[in-house]
């Protein structure tokens, strides 16, 4: 059902949803947009709808092709909302849950593009704190960069900034995604731009190797790992490109590389890395993807590596299911608490046991874990599809559009899958 965004804006239907609220496909003035509109409770958060406010010509100013531009920001009774270019085509998370890892070429074409996006943010005076693949959307309508690669913006500028507690807590409180936060971040530096170049390095990873080089286990353990661990290698890469990851992954944020500079040296690689196929390689501590837990069906598409060789999908496959915060289980715009020097040490012990334990897990033990994991996930969904048609039967018969819906997906001319958060994935520390 239609709904009014202050006096320029209609939205039609939700087309995605993340920690901070809900994406809608929508009608301006000058055509279709995307609006985001921020959860309710941030929306009465009057000190967060300040900072909207101040962030306003800073968000709305930032013009570049390879940043998803903010169009308007709205503040209506209890709608706060974003007005954003609508993007047609996917988020890079969504098209690593399909394909597992992209080609090396492919891969570093999309980084080098979310590379220039960043500089231009920089340049701007602007840190995007939260850089990760659900904040890549590919542009699936625009004609590809060489090799066939989608071309790539980078979104949620700012949201990072403004749904961050008060400068006073920020001593003990830290907002991002573990997997890519800097290790500055976590000994309580103030982010800076070098914090996006140490992220997007981590995705750059994650798209190659199919995992990301500190994630896995507990938060904590994964926080130490990001302040007192070098970055396993990945067997397989040409030594050019590993050194520039390696150089973006430097502890010291003033080694890395500046975001024009990584986008440049990137673009240097891509002669070297045509026509490569994308790297196997088997991920350190973690269960086969084949052994991951799935929900219902396996789902399988073809993936970069040509026909018939296909990974299982890693999301479950279950339909979309409608709650009141669904997705409290993403590990995304986590508020954590930021763990003291002797904390981060004892995970040491937890961490290094997690990881050599899962690969050397005699397979029959793990295949009994699996399949006991299983039986919980199926039930649990069995109890949240019902607990969704319920929910779709009360908006049915209230007839609104509300603001209950899953994660849906963009507007795709190919088709996507949504992807229900998996219940197992429940975060350690609770978010904002
Ligand atoms: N400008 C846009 N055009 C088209 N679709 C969009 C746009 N922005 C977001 N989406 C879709 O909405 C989904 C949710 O976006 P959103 O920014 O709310 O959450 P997220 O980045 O996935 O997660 P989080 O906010 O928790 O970090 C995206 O994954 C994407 O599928």
């Amino acid at each position: 059902m239609a709904r009014k965004i202050g006096s320029r804006y209609t939205v039609h239907q939700v087309i995605g949803r993340g920690s901070a609220g809900t994406v809608w496909l929508g009608e301006g003035p000058d055509g279709p947009v995307a609006v985001k509109l921020l959860r309710e409770d941030l929306a009465s958060d009057q000190v967060l709808v300040g900072r909207f406010v101040q962030e306003r010509a800073a968000l709305t100013g930032l013009d570049h092709p390879r940043v998803v531009g903010v169009h308007d920001m709205v503040v209506d009774g209890s709608d706060l909302a974003l007005v954003m270019e609508l993007v047609q085509g996917t988020d890079l998370r969504t098209r690593l849950e399909r394909d597992g890892v992209l080609s090396p070429e492919r891969a570093v074409s999309v980084i080098a593009d979310v590379a220039d996006g960043l500089a231009a943010a920089h340049a701007a005076g602007i840190v995007h704190r939260d850089v990760k693949p659900e904040n890549v959307l590919l542009d699936l309508a625009a004609p590809p960069a060489a090799g066939g690669a989608p071309r790539a913006k980078l979104t949620d500028f700012g949201i990072a900034r403004l749904v961050d507690a008060p400068r006073r807590t920020r001593a003990t409180r830290i907002i991002g995604t573990p997997d890519y936060l800097a290790p500055e971040i976590i000994e309580g530096l103030e982010p800076r731009a070098a914090v996006d170049i140490y992220a997007l390095a981590t995705v750059l990873y994650e798209v190659l190797a199919g995992f990301t080089p500190f994630g896995g286990g507990h938060t904590g353990a994964v926080l130490r790992r990001h302040v007192t661990e070098s970055v396993p290698p990945v067997p397989g890469l040409p030594d050019g490109l590993w050194r520039i990851i390696a150089e973006c992954l430097a502890k010291a944020p003033a080694s890395r590389l500046r975001a024009a500079e990584l986008a440049e040296r990137l673009r240097e690689q891509l002669p070297a890395l045509s026509g490569l196929p994308p790297l196997a390689v088997p991920a350190q501590g973690k269960p086969p993807v084949e052994e991951a837990i799935t929900l219902g069906e396996a789902v399988y598409a073809e993936t970069d590596a040509g026909p018939g060789t296909h990974r299982r999908r890693r999301g479950p496959a279950v339909p979309l299911v409608p709650g009141p915060s669904p997705d409290s289980t993403r590990d995304t715009h986590t508020s954590l608490r930021r763990p003291s020097p002797n904390e981060l040490a004892s995970y040491a012990a937890e961490s290094d046991a997690q990881r050599s334990a899962a690969p050397s897990a005699p397979r029959k033990g793990r295949r009994a874990l699996v399949r006991r994991r299983r039986t919980i996930a199926v039930l649990i969904a069995v109890v949240l599809l019902v607990a969704g048609a319920a929910a779709a039967f009360a908006a049915f018969a209230g007839g609104g559009g509300g603001r209950g819906g899953g994660r849906a997906g963009m507007v795709s001319p190919v088709r996507s899958v949504p992807v229900a958060p998996s219940p197992l994935d429940a975060p350690l520390i609770p978010r904002l």
